[in-house]
């Protein structure tokens, strides 16, 4: 019996992918195999020794401290593309929105009394307030072409915008599916230069924390509007509200509300809602909860964020040991080497690298007394170490 803890409320559908005959699913319970999460902050969460591996029902990872689980030998599952069109429509919708100043506008409405022919006069009056701009023709500039990134540059060259992409490391695949109409910027500031839409779809790390800053917002072409649903600490919020002040920027749309944007008129702040709806909901945890059930069940690994892709099938009367080592010479012939020691007969194996981590994975066709991986997990370089008994 595996036990999988939840940190937030997973999607029935996903913890259905995990049976109640080997799973015990539950918020609360002790020395968990495994852990979901979504946004839950894990970074100051003492995670306990028993946990092989942390599902995240989603695509950021940086709630979690990947580095720390990489030195246990802990796969970080993710859930790449299943939110991707959820948070498309959302980008969308705002960019809709802060264009045609909805939101104010909404708000107007809302304020209005007095009768019907004292409501339609105000409404005539006040109308010229709200008048907006029209996409077609604008130019949006979108940086991190990955699974949102490329669906938004998409739909809005199909919405007749003007295009301009930029990510150094876009895989292939993505590639396929970005449309040839979508223009290549050089760099993050020919990029913003070009633009008067932006949208940001790169996840936090080091590398993009306060990427859209005050020297780059000035890039912008005047009246521009800021799209960040990605995560708060990738734009400058301080800067954002000085440009919005002083007429640089138009509009300010985010999904990550705080106190410094709140009542701003040229703000529109949703509450983290990228991913909620219920098709993205399933899909995260569908995707992630078989992951989990992959790794905890046969050691196979599929979207990982930190260990290397790794599929071999594990048949009847196999024992399996799976192992996670430091990425350096001669790992794999000491682990063959302690084997052949006690007169194990390897049937199959798997070596697969990703970085500084190298992840094994043994096929046996007798038992793994307990002796021999203690001995390999005494191997200098090797972090974990994982028995499954042949089925
Ligand atoms: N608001 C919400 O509810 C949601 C927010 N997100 C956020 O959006 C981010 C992106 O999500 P996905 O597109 O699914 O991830 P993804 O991994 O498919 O794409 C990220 C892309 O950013 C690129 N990139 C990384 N650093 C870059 C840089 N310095 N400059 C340009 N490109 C860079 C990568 O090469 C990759 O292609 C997530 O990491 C997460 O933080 C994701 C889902 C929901
Ligand atoms: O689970 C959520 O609602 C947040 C989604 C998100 O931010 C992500 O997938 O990176």
């Amino acid at each position: 019996m595996f036990k999988i803890q939840t940190l937030n409320n997973i999607s029935v559908n996903g913890l259905e992918r995990l049976p109640r005959e080997n799973f015990e699913v539950a918020s609360e319970i002790q020395n968990p195999d495994a852990i979901l999460v979504r946004s839950a902050d894990m970074h100051k969460l003492d995670i306990p020794g028993s946990v092989k591996a942390i599902g995240r029902a989603g695509a950021g990872t940086n709630n979690i401290p990947v580095a720390q689980m990489s030195k246990r030998g802990v796969p970080v599952f993710n859930a790449p593309g299943a939110n991707a069109n959820a948070v498309k429509e959302l980008v969308l919708a705002s960019m809709l929105m802060a264009s045609r100043n909805l939101a104010q506008s909404l708000d107007f409405v809302r304020k209005l009394d007095g009768d019907d022919k004292a409501m339609h006069e105000a409404v005539e009056a006040g109308k010229k307030k709200f008048v907006g701009m029209e996409l077609p023709g604008r130019t949006l500039g979108v940086i991190g072409l990955g699974a949102i990134g490329v669906k938004v540059a998409n739909a809005a060259l199909e919405l007749g915008m003007t295009v301009y992409g930029y990510d150094p490391a876009m895989t292939v695949q993505n590639a396929w599916q970005l449309n040839s109409g979508v223009r290549q910027a050089v760099s993050v500031d020919d990029l913003i230069s070009k633009s008067q839409f932006l949208s940001v779809h790169v996840p936090l790390i080091d590398a993009t924390r306060g990427l859209i800053n005050a020297e780059r917002i000035r890039l912008m072409k005047k009246q521009g509007v800021i799209l960040n649903f990605a995560r708060d600490a990738i734009v400058d919020q301080a800067a954002v509200i000085e440009a919005l002040n002083a007429g640089q920027l138009y509009a300010y749309a985010c999904d990550f509300p705080s106190n410094a944007l709140k009542g701003h008129p040229r703000v529109i702040a949703t509450p983290h809602l990228g991913a909620s709806t219920g098709e993205a909901e399933d899909n995260c945890a569908v995707m992630v909860a078989d992951q989990i059930r992959e790794f905890l069940e046969q050691g196979t690994i599929r979207n990982s964020v930190n260990f290397p892709e790794a599929q071999m099938p594990l048949l009847p009367g196999k024992t399996r040991l799976c192992i996670v080592n430091e990425n350096v010479p001669n790992m794999v012939g000491q682990i063959s080497t302690t084997l052949a020691k006690h007169q194990l007969n390897i049937a199959d194996l798997l070596n697969k690298s990703r970085g500084d981590l190298a992840y094994t994975i043994v096929d046996l066709d007798a038992q793994v007394p307990d002796v021999v991986e203690r001995e390999i997990a005494q191997i200098k370089g090797v972090l974990a170490t994982r028995t499954i008994a042949a089925r």
